[in-house]
Parts: C-alpha cells; structure tokens; sequence
C-alpha cells in the first residue's frame, strides 16, 4: 500500500524548466527553471520587472512562454492547457488586490466560492450540507474571521478582506494556491498574522508568495527563490540569499 502511494505521489507539485516569454523584443522571462515541492511554502522576491507576475501569468496559463515546459505534478504539461483548465485542476491564485464580494456577509462570499466548485447548474438548486458548513466554519477559523462572519465584507479592513478572498481560493480546495504581494497596505499585525496564516494553509497544500515585504519573509522562514531579468538569481534560505551580492546589487542594495 505504501509502495503504490509513494509510487505515485508527485515527486514534484510544479517545475518550470527553461521557460522563457518576450513581449515585444523584451525579455521577460529568461530560461526560467524552478521546482516547487508537494506541501512547499515558497517565497519569490525581486526587483519590479524580474518577471514575477509574468511567471504566476505562465503558470495559471493567461501567457503562453515562447520556449521552456511547465509541469504540474510530474505528467502535465500546463502550456496545453486554457485557465480554466488550470483552475479545475487545482491551482488557485490570489491577485494584489482584494476582490470580494463587499456587499455580502462573510458567510455567504464563502459560500458562493464553495458553491463556484459545482458549476452554475448545480448552483441554482444547491443546498449547505453539514459537510460544506463544517468546511466553512474551517476555513473561517484559518482566516481569522469566525467572529465577523455575518457581517458585511465591505466592513472588513484591508487585511481581512485579503484573508476572506485567501478563504474564497480555499473553498475551491487547490493544491497549489499563489499569492501576489497579499500584504501590501496591511497593518504591522496583520502582516505577521498574515505569515502565520499561510504557514498554516501550506500545511494541507503548496503556497507560493510574492512579496517585496522582507520582515514578512523572514517571519515565513521559508525558501526563497530571488528572480531578477526573468531567471533564478538566487535560492535558499533568506540568510542565504539576502547575503548573496548580487541580490543585494540587483534588488536588496537598491
Ligand atoms: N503583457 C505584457 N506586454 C508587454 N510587456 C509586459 C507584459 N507583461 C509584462 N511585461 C513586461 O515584462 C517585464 C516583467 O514584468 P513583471 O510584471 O512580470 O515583473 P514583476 O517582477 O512582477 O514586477 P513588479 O514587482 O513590479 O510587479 C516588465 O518589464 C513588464 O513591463
């Protein structure tokens, strides 16, 4: 038994290898390569255009790379696939800004993400079971926001509602969920919230972050992969790569 499931476990979630994209002329990924581990919680820093978001582009498929493979969990090759497709298959991203439903309880933001999973059909008719109301409460109590669920998402701060949009991916149950800069504008508290809330999440699934924050990425105590001119710079721990030179030439000097 334990045979099979090593046998077919995913040796890794996610890798990139030599993926490279130009947008007129400009390069803006260059021979990326990168690996991502099953239950990983990655760190990405760099410099504005090192290609960040062009990389979470190329992974949710929204750009194609010109050259280089993308592969999702050993066997998938995610450059044949639509964004929808991607999204089915179990990788979830969450943008810079928050978009939630504001004129909607908590509740029921997590609910229409629960319900986003069956399809609009299923939708129409669709009632909570106890299992979907257990799942909500969870993902309530991941998200810090168990004591605000019948209020309005409108009168969240900024934080909170970065955290109730985090809550509406984990509705969809991704195995790789990616997060772009998710505390930008968030008090000091709820940023060293924010890392012990994505240290949980990536207990149950794999998490990458971009952010330029260092104090966040040092409380994430994380691998870091720093990217400058759309490839790999460095990777390691922070101390490690925070010493490097030409980290701190390209981006931490700056
Ligand atoms: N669709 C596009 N068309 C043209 N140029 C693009 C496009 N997308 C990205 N670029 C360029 O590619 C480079 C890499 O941009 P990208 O947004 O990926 O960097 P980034 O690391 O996310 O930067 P930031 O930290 O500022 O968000 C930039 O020079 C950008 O202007």
């Amino acid at each position: 038994m334990n045979l099979v499931r090593s046998e077919t476990r995913p040796k890794s979630l996610l890798y990139l290898d030599g993926v490279s994209v130009s947008f007129d002329g400009f390069k803006a990924l260059n021979s990326l390569s990168f690996v991502v581990e099953p239950g990983e919680l990655r760190a990405i820093i760099g410099p504005n255009g090192a290609g960040k978001t062009t990389m979470m582009d190329i992974i949710t498929g929204k750009t194609r790379p010109d050259t280089g493979q993308v592969v999702f969990e050993d066997l998938i090759d995610l450059t044949k696939k639509d964004e929808a497709d991607i999204a089915q298959l179990g990788i979830g991203r969450k943008f810079q800004k928050p978009t939630v439903f504001e004129s909607h309880t908590v509740w029921d933001n997590l609910e229409l993400a629960l319900n986003r999973k069956r399809g609009v059909f299923a939708t129409l008719f669709y009632r909570l079971t106890a299992e979907d109301r257990d799942r909500i409460e969870e993902i309530l109590a991941t998200i810090r926001l168990s004591h605000r669920r019948d209020e309005l998402a409108a009168s969240l701060s900024h934080g909170q509602k970065q955290w109730l949009e985090i809550g509406m991916l984990l509705a969809q149950e991704p195995k790789l969920l990616l997060v772009d800069e998710p505390v930008a504008g968030m008090t000091d508290a709820e940023t060293a919230e924010t890392a012990i809330l994505l240290k949980e999440i990536a207990k149950s699934r794999s998490v990458v972050v971009v952010e330029h924050d260092m104090g966040f990425i040092r409380d994430l105590g994380v691998k870091v992969t720093c990217l400058a001119e759309g490839s790999v710079l460095a990777e390691g721990s922070i101390d490690f790569v925070s010493n490097d030179p030409k980290v701190i030439e390209n981006y931490l000097g700056r």
